[in-house]
């Protein structure tokens, strides 16, 4: 089935990734953005639409316009570490942004949402496995935002029918194979686009922040998922409410765990740069270790990561951000 699709947040990482994966599997993704992190050159596959969640006018019009068939949500601020120092950014943007937009999309008759949530709804569970029946406890402002836009959607699907697929990503990396589309954010905050500016030569080097944590190497432990396989976990979780199949809550990880130091010699060699690294102080709130456990989304939608092995995502991150120039 093809439609048009609301994909807000389409002009952001992420997003833009999306976009691409429905456009190729035969949908219309149009963007609804504000442009406040993202970029209008990274629209490339479907209509644009300027406007901010905070905004019901504006979100009004842009479903009576388009009568898209769906809503992928993925506009939100998404650093943990700012929303440590301003949570009420978080609460503000995110939690009332997301409910505008519910409502916006009931008003005019849409009923299937998918969600990007985040592992950060953990918490700290440090050395356990996460799935999607470990217990929420986030520990910031950002992962509880987060959390709590998952509880409003299960409400109103018991309340309105709105049926909805919700993402707990793990740590996404990686750009568009063809080059078309890559992560760009200023300033980056995100291990491997820094280790890569390293290796480029934008950057003097990277920092590894904390080599005391409870891992085999003493840095950080991470699970870093292929955006484009990510994406292709979106259009599948939109067949999947196409099919009137009940809403769900997925884990979106490849399942291997990888240190902030590999990730690092990993670069190395699949750049063949030196890249400097110096070990400096933990950063407030990261977690030792977040790492996926679960296979359901493979098991219920069929999905099957292509492209997350850690050098085939560096490469692809790297032929991006060289491409681009
Ligand atoms: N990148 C990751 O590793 C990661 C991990 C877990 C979850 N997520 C989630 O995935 C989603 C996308 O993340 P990303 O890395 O692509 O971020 P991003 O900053 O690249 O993209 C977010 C997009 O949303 C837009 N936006 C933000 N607030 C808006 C508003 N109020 N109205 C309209 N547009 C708005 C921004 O301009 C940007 O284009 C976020 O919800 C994030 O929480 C990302
Ligand atoms: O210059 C850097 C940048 C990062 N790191 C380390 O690399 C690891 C990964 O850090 P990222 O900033 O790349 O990613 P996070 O794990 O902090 O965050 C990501 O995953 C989170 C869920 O855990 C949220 O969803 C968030 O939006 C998403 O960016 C962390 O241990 C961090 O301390 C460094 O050592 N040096």
């Amino acid at each position: 089935m093809s439609g048009h699709i609301l994909v807000t947040g389409g002009a952001g990482y992420v997003g833009s990734h999306a976009c691409k994966a429905l456009m190729r599997a035969g949908y219309v993704p149009v963007t609804l953005d504000n442009l406040v992190t993202g970029r209008q050159d990274a629209v490339l596959y479907g209509p644009f639409e300027f406007g901010d969640l905070a905004d019901r006018a504006r979100l009004d019009e842009v479903f009576a316009r388009w009568q898209p068939q769906a809503v992928m949500h993925f506009a939100a601020f998404s650093e943990v570490g700012e929303s440590v120092r301003d949570p009420g950014k978080y609460w503000r943007a995110n939690v009332v942004g997301a409910l505008n937009l519910i409502e916006a999309a009931l008003d005019s008759g849409c009923r299937r949402f998918i969600f990007s949530s985040t592992c950060s709804v953990y918490g700290d569970r440090d050395g356990v496995s996460l799935d999607e029946d470990t217990p929420t406890s986030p520990t910031n402002a950002y992962g509880a935002s987060k959390r709590t836009i998952e509880e409003m959607l299960e409400q109103f699907e018991r309340s309105h029918g709105l049926s909805s697929v919700i993402f707990r990503y793990f740590n996404v990396a990686g750009a568009d194979p063809e080059g078309e589309i890559r992560e760009r954010h200023d300033p980056e905050t995100h291990l491997i686009p820094i280790v890569l500016e390293v290796a480029a030569g934008t950057r003097p080097h990277v920092q590894m922040f904390g080599q005391d944590y409870p891992t085999p190497d003493g840095t950080c432990v991470r699970d870093f998922i292929h955006v484009s396989d990510l994406a292709d976990a979106h259009v599948l979780g939109l067949r999947r409410l196409e099919r009137g199949e009940p809403g769900a809550v997925f884990c979106l990880g490849s399942g291997n765990g990888f240190s902030v130091r590999e990730v690092v010699d990993a670069a190395r060699r699949v750049t063949g740069c030196t890249i400097p690294a110096l070990i400096s102080g933990r950063r407030p709130g990261d977690a030792a270790r977040l790492v996926a456990g679960s296979s359901k989304a493979r098991r219920e939608l069929d999905w099957e990561p292509t492209r997350s092995d850690l050098d085939t995502m560096i490469a692809d991150a790297w032929n991006a951000l060289t491409k681009a120039g």
